[in-house]
């Protein structure tokens, strides 16, 4: 059929014997293992979800901020055992400079902060997406790199930033017609633990590496979780305290446990209450296992989840009021949440509401004659001097030109023949309505 234009052999098939490229070996043509390549309709899907993104940090006031994907290695180095640590995809470039690709987003906007100091007044409010990485053995097939949108309050002491991080994670799952009866937000605060390990005379040096341990639960057995915790240093009689804490999911029991002055009880109800006004009750629960697998939160912390427990945390983050501090800087309250862009896409498939994002053009420019290209190319540069998208199309059947039409959603196919042109004009057909007319190139709008 001559409406097919010639295609090159499709990749991964060896050239012709006797084309004269039979010593070229095929190169590999996957992207590194664990990496994705977007093509067009994977691209548009993500520019939409982070179109969402962007969206909804406008309509919180958030101010969008970026960093470098390669960090220095010593933002990173933590001691608390945590996975992300120990997953670091570090190296020693060229300059013998420990560095890595950022497995993470906060301790650069930290980072940022102090070296903005007081050229900057707080609070504070940034947003920004940005891959991050890991380097996982591939035993577990798991990718190593993924996109995480982040938001974050520096300068805020007070319970109203946790409650505004809730109010655009939220929104988010609104604009992407997502429920609360699909999705919870179980929120907890990390100060319950640090006053059950008071209770138990437990040294607050141990607490990063506690909250590490205990955020395995449910990824790990309950029996191997209290085996890292006594080996951690923690007394038996005190794991089956926090077990026990960490069971509750209401608040009033866990009042009972702890008794009504501990400042997490406080913080919790103010969430809570703040959480009414905002509309958003529906959509979060105490649930005091939400611990978090990162050692510098301090307290609330909270995570979106499936209701169905089907996939992974959706999105996550907390209260992190002594990161900036163990940075050299003043202490500086802070909160902020991670969201990243596969969960999510998972989550949208498995309930049907991945938008269909099909390509769009305004207009596809065609020449009748080969010898009219550059009277098309004259059209076509005049209709993208007024934001048109054009699509210039050339040596094609006119067939084969209209099935393009269909496929790109084309609204209008320009036509410039021999004797339109020699009167100044060119045919227009509107795709929708097959309306068919004819114009003045200079009144083609
Ligand atoms: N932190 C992190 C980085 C990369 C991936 Br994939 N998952 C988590």
């Amino acid at each position: 059929r001559d409406d097919i234009d010639e295609v090159a052999e499709p990749p991964g098939v060896p050239p012709p014997p006797g084309s004269g490229r039979e010593t070229q070996q095929l190169i590999d043509v996957n992207p590194p293992r664990g990496t994705r390549d977007f093509p067009p309709e994977d691209m548009r899907l993500r520019n939409w979800l982070f179109q969402q993104f962007r969206e909804v940090s406008r309509i919180l006031s958030f101010e969008e901020v970026d960093f470098p994907v390669l960090e220095s290695e010593a933002l990173f180095i933590r001691k608390a055992g945590e996975e992300i640590t120990q997953q670091l995809y570090n190296f020693e470039d060229k300059g013998g400079r420990r560095v890595v690709l950022r497995p993470e987003i906060t301790p650069s906007l930290a980072r940022l902060v102090i070296k903005q100091g007081k050229s900057v007044s707080l609070p504070l409010k940034w947003f920004t997406i940005g891959q991050c990485w890991r380097y996982e053995r591939m035993t577990r097939g798991r990718r190593r790199e993924h996109y995480q949108w982040n938001m974050d309050i520096i300068g805020v002491s007070r319970v109203r930033a946790e409650a505004e991080l809730v109010n655009a994670i939220v929104l988010l799952f609104e604009r992407l017609g997502i429920t609360s009866s699909d999705v919870g937000i179980r929120v907890s605060s990390r100060k319950v633990l640090q006053a059950v390990l008071q209770m138990y005379a437990i040294p607050e040096r141990l607490f990063a590496e506690v909250c590490v341990i205990v955020d395995k639960l449910g990824k790990i057995t309950k029996e191997e979780v209290e085996k890292e915790l006594m080996s951690a240093g923690v007394t038996s009689e005190a794991v089956k305290g926090i077990v026990e804490v960490l069971s509750l999911t209401s608040l009033d029991k866990l009042e009972a446990v702890l008794g009504s002055d501990v400042e997490a009880i406080a913080d919790l109800k103010k969430l809570f209450s703040l959480a009414e006004h905002y509309g958003y009750s529906q959509w979060i629960t105490f649930d005091a296992s939400v611990v978090r697998g990162l050692a510098y939160y301090t307290g609330i912390v909270f995570e979106a989840f499936d209701r169905e427990g089907k996939l992974r945390a959706i999105c996550g983050g907390g209260r992190y009021d002594q990161l900036l501090s163990t940075f050299g800087s003043d202490d500086i309250p802070a909160c902020g949440f991670g969201f990243g862009d596969a969960v999510i896409v998972e989550l949208l498939k498995e309930k049907g509401l991945l938008p269909d994002l099909g390509r769009q053009v305004d207009d596809i420019v065609f020449p009748l004659d080969e010898e009219l290209e550059g009277q098309a190319s004259m059209v076509a540069s005049a209709l993208r001097r007024k934001g048109h998208s054009v699509d210039l199309v050339e040596d094609k059947r006119l067939k084969w030109v209209f099935k393009h039409a269909e496929r790109v959603n084309a609204s209008r196919l320009i036509l410039v023949g021999n004797s339109e042109w020699q009167r100044g004009m060119v045919r227009v057909k509107v795709l929708s309505t097959r309306e068919e007319y004819e114009t003045k190139i200079d009144e083609l709008n």
